[in-house]
């Protein structure tokens, strides 16, 4: 099985879960585009669901596919969100926004009754950190919120590189209007006071950290799907 086809698989067992009537929060990414394919078609089938769009990526995937949209202010209660991840830990803490989608994400996410992850075998780590975290930051005092971040990384043991996320020529910008900061920590001991303390930056606009947030993970592998839920 490659890559796109266990993606595919998660994206399967997941849509198991998704019920005639429901308020979907629909993710980011690539693997999030496989479960928007497979949901098209049981749209396509007489399936009602109202989605909510994690970004302007997957608006425009489900707009082209036939899966219909509303803003989370019209629906702002939602039944379930399924999203990628680009790391998953044994207590379903994840690490998102490789594509930079994560505000709209743990927005959504958090106005969701569950999340539940899609993900395949290689993002399932034992420790956060080897994927860069991204860090949603506001344009203004750049420099200055990133001193605060790596002032931060020192106090909590934590080292390498915060890089700016470029984007062709340019600098990457969010659907928010922000800006990415990629933390290469490499290892996140305790990625939850992590998280607290990033929160506690002002320039800080969120992170990549989704703690307490996922219910379920569907994990794919060549043997086929399992499912991963929180153990304390
Ligand atoms: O900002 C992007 C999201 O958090 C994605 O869900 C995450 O990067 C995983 O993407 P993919 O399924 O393409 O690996």
């Amino acid at each position: 099985m490659d890559a796109r086809e266990m993606k595919i698989k998660a994206a399967e067992a997941a849509l198991a879960h998704v019920e005639d009537g429901m308020r979907l929060g629909i993710g980011t990414g690539s693997t999030a585009e496989e479960f928007v394919r497979l949901l098209a078609e049981k749209v396509a089938g007489g399936l009602r669901v109202e989605g909510v769009p994690t970004s302007e990526r997957t608006a425009r995937l489900c707009l082209e596919l036939g899966v219909p949209l509303k803003s989370l202010d019209e629906l702002p209660e939602l039944d379930l969100t399924i999203d990628g991840a680009d790391e998953v830990d044994g207590r379903l803490r994840l690490i998102k926004g490789g594509g930079g989608a994560l505000l709209r994400e743990k927005i959504v996410a958090c106005a969701s009754r569950r999340m539940i992850v899609i993900a395949d075998e290689s993002k399932v780590v034992e420790t956060l950190g080897a994927f860069k975290l991204p860090i949603e930051v506001n344009p203004f005092g750049l420099v200055a919120t990133r001193i605060a971040i790596e002032k931060l990384a020192t106090r909590m043991g934590l080292s390498g590189a915060i890089d700016l996320r470029a984007s062709g020529d340019g600098t990457f910008t969010t659907d928010g209007g922000h800006y990415i900061l990629d933390a290469s920590f490499g290892r996140i001991p305790d990625a939850d006071a992590l998280a607290r303390n990033l929160n506690d930056i002002p320039g800080v606009v969120e992170h990549g950290l989704f703690i307490n947030i996922a219910s379920l993970a569907v994990i794919a592998g060549p043997a086929g799907a399992r499912t991963l839920t929180a153990k304390e």
